[in-house]
């Protein structure tokens, strides 16, 4: 079980579990529009065994059961995220009632089990109509988006505890258009650029539409990872810096304080769109939270061999996670009193933490990974942190992207033959935590 206690976090602390839509509903019928991932993961080689995200967890069927699971567990909220082309299958334009229904019934469901709906608008499941359209690419996504953004509110917006645009736009961006790892799949710096800028554009104009629809409690999601040089040469040194560049600085100096790095903008040389620095008000639109995802910490060496982010990650000396990531819970804490200190005082929320493990309901690793991590946040919230909340990725077993379903992050197994769900040692160390019981359905 755990080292700590509920009463360490103070009783204004929430606790909760994370999904988002692609990765558990499947249920790609009544209406469902199709998504980038749709497409990405049906074309070979992109995700491993082929897997997709047809049926995943079922969850589209199966969300009363997984509900449960969070209220049993003792779970003060959930984490969820809204599929925009199940609400709108076109992607603009008329809205799909079953889908419409689907969610009214799931946040209904939440709140008659005491969970805080913890929504995310978007969890990188784009409707391809858009992406046929230029999709991130094109600067009108902005008008799509807070279009999307109000029907949501309008419709559910009075039943939701807090409400993100968008999941970690380093993975919109970078990782989806320079890396081509992720949906869609693009490997070009001037796509990568113009995403980074649009990403962001994004969920300012989105805030701006949902602030004069009244909305409240809006927030963006940012993924996080303690970037270290692999050795102490000024080389290195200076990679490691440009890696917190990408992937921590462009995100917390666009959004808090209006500008992006300039060592970043040097690497993206003329790729940027024309006159971004117009749109940086709207980019950092005053925001009510902020949500933190962290796994792990990456190391980093200067690789000459390379025009742009001459860079490459170099495998470190940690015990890591079956999806190969470094252990690294001082990261944590260092992340967050960092964006306390030297960015917002906003309330904090650990939106995302967990790990791989091995396929197995007994997981001691995840047990002391989730130990370590809340260890970092109890320690921040002593250094003065607003820290108000911390969500486990994930309630289940999921489709993990391009690794399929090979790499399981639940606190909950999940059987994929059979739907089977199976709480996991570590949701127990959660139960006991929260409910002070260890009560096995
Ligand atoms: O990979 C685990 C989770 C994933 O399932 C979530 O959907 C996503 O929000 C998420 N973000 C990270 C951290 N960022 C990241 C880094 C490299 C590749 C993919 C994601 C991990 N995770």
């Amino acid at each position: 079980m755990f080292t700590h206690k509920r009463a360490d976090f103070g009783q204004d602390f929430i606790f909760g579990a994370a999904t988002a839509s692609y990765q558990i509903e499947g249920g790609q019928t009544d209406g469902r529009g199709s998504s980038i991932w749709d497409t990405f993961s049906a074309t070979p080689g992109n995700v491993r065994d082929g897997d997709t995200g047809r049926v995943a967890c079922d969850h589209y069927n199966r969300w009363p059961e997984d509900l449960d699971l969070l209220a049993d567990g003792g779970f003060d909220a959930y984490r969820f995220s809204f599929a925009w082309p199940r609400l709108i299958p076109e992607g603009t334009g008329a809205a799909n009632p079953k889908g419409i229904d689907f969610y009214d019934r799931l946040i209904d469901g939440m709140l008659e089990r005491g969970l805080k709906p913890f929504a995310t608008l978007y969890h990188w499941d784009l409707p391809s109509a858009l992406q046929d359209r230029g999709g991130w690419m094109n600067r009108d996504i902005a008008a799509w988006f807070a279009d999307y953004a109000v029907l949501v509110n309008s419709r559910f917006g009075d039943r939701l505890a807090a409400t993100a645009t968008i999941n970690e736009p380093w993975c919109v961006a970078y990782l989806s258009h320079m890396l081509g790892i992720h949906a869609p799949g693009y490997r070009d710096i001037r796509a990568a650029a113009r995403v980074s800028h649009n990403v962001l554009l994004t969920h300012g104009t989105a805030i701006a539409a949902l602030r004069a629809e009244g909305a409240k409690n809006l927030g963006i999601v940012c993924n996080f990872e303690s970037a270290q040089p692999a050795s102490d040469s000024p080389e290195d040194r200076e990679a490691g810096r440009l890696w917190d560049g990408v992937f921590n600085r462009w995100y917390l100096d666009g959004l808090f304080k209006g500008r992006y790095p300039d060592d970043v903008l040097a690497q993206f040389g003329p790729h940027m769109p024309q006159a971004y620095t117009d749109d940086m008000a709207v980019v950092s639109a005053p925001l009510d939270w902020f949500g933190i995802n962290y796994y792990s910490r990456s190391l980093w060496a200067h690789d000459p061999r390379r025009s742009a982010f001459p860079l490459r990650q170099v495998e470190g000396p940690l015990e890591k996670t079956a999806i190969g990531w470094e252990i690294y819970p001082q990261g944590l804490e260092d992340i967050l009193t960092r964006i306390s200190d030297d960015y917002t005082k906003l309330p904090l929320y650990v939106t995302e933490n967990g790990m791989a493990e091995v396929e197995g309901t007994d997981d001691p690793r995840r047990v002391a990974y989730y130990d370590a991590h809340l260890g970092s946040v109890l320690a921040a919230r002593q250094r003065g942190a607003d820290v108000r909340g911390y969500f486990g990725w994930s309630l289940l077993d999921n489709f993990e992207w391009a690794e399929g379903y090979d790499k399981r992050f639940g606190l909950v197994h999940v059987d994929y033959q059979t739907q089977k769900r199976t709480p996991k040692t570590s949701y127990r160390a959660f139960q006991t935590l929260l409910t002070g019981a260890n009560n096995p359905r």
